[in-house]
């Protein structure tokens, strides 16, 4: 790993932890609640202790007047929830450009089952060169998903996600976020299978409780934190949920001790 690599991803994390809260859906969902007034909402979750903000690069300068000095990642694909297939991701900029818009690192969305893997493959290995080049890391969120899968819940299937979390790694990413399959004894499987720092996704949002024993389950089973978009940018109180998730992830608190920081109800 190159000397701006390592210094860039020191800008993303703390300690090698990572609290990332992606808000890169104005494109797949649309401006949902939370990232209308983008503005507060990134306000909120850095001043909760977020690590890094992630958008798609039109955003920039909604961004850096409100990340509080927080690291900034530019995502680099993107597709929608209402085109003819949400798996099929393309490229929306480069490396150069990222660099060009402030960003401290990239990340590349890849479907690993669906029948567009192969182009994602070649096109994140072509993003992991170009930014080794210029000396900045690349975040893979690295998932399995489509019609290739078997199984009932195949994008939370530990195989698989092990399988993709490699994947990343093997693409020459520095970071890889997957979907967490559930629970921490299956997810150990995710985590020992790749050297690279893990972080996870939060998926559709649930409750409070349910969003830190996911990220307690995580830490516990080897993940090194968090790329949660939707559970906290679209929380009643972004600023409170995000110190609930840093607490895990930042002082390794407790289920209890991390609701009760953030004055969160605790019960179930
Ligand atoms: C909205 C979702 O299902 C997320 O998991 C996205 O797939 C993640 C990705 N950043 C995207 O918005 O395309
Ligand atoms: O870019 C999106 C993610 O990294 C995960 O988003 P989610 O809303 O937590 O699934």
């Amino acid at each position: 790993m190159n000397t701006g690599t390592l210094a860039r991803l020191g800008r993303i994390g703390t300690d090698g932890n990572y609290l990332i809260v992606p808000m890169d859906h104005g494109i797949t969902i649309g401006a949902v609640s939370g990232l209308k007034d983008i503005e507060s909402t990134i306000d909120g979750i850095t001043s909760g202790g977020a690590d890094a903000v992630l958008t798609q690069k039109g955003l920039a300068d909604r961004v850096h007047a409100h990340k509080n000095g927080a690291g900034y990642i530019i995502h680099l694909n993107a597709s929608t929830s209402i085109g003819p297939d949400s798996n099929d991701k393309r490229r929306t900029g480069t490396v150069e450009e990222a660099v060009r818009a402030g960003a401290d690192a990239v990340s590349y969305h890849i479907n690993v089952g669906s029948k567009y893997e192969r182009e994602q493959l070649a096109d994140l290995a072509e993003v992991t060169d170009e930014a080794d080049r210029l000396g900045i890391p690349v975040l893979a969120m690295s998932y399995a998903r489509g019609t290739h899968l078997e199984g009932d819940d195949p994008e939370h299937n530990a195989e698989y996600l092990a399988h993709a979390a490699r994947l990343a790694e093997e693409c020459g990413a520095d970071v890889v976020k997957t979907a967490y399959s559930g629970d921490a004894e299956s997810f150990e499987h995710v985590t020992s299978s790749t050297s690279l720092p893990v972080v996870i996704a939060g998926g559709s949002p649930g409750t409070d409780r349910a969003t830190v024993e996911m990220v307690r389950g995580a830490i516990d089973a080897g993940a090194d934190g968090v790329s949660m978009g939707r559970s906290i940018f679209q929380h009643d109180d972004p600023e409170a949920i995000t110190t609930a998730v840093s607490a895990v992830i930042h002082d390794d608190a407790t289920v209890e001790e991390a609701l009760e920081r953030a004055g969160l109800a605790v019960e179930a």
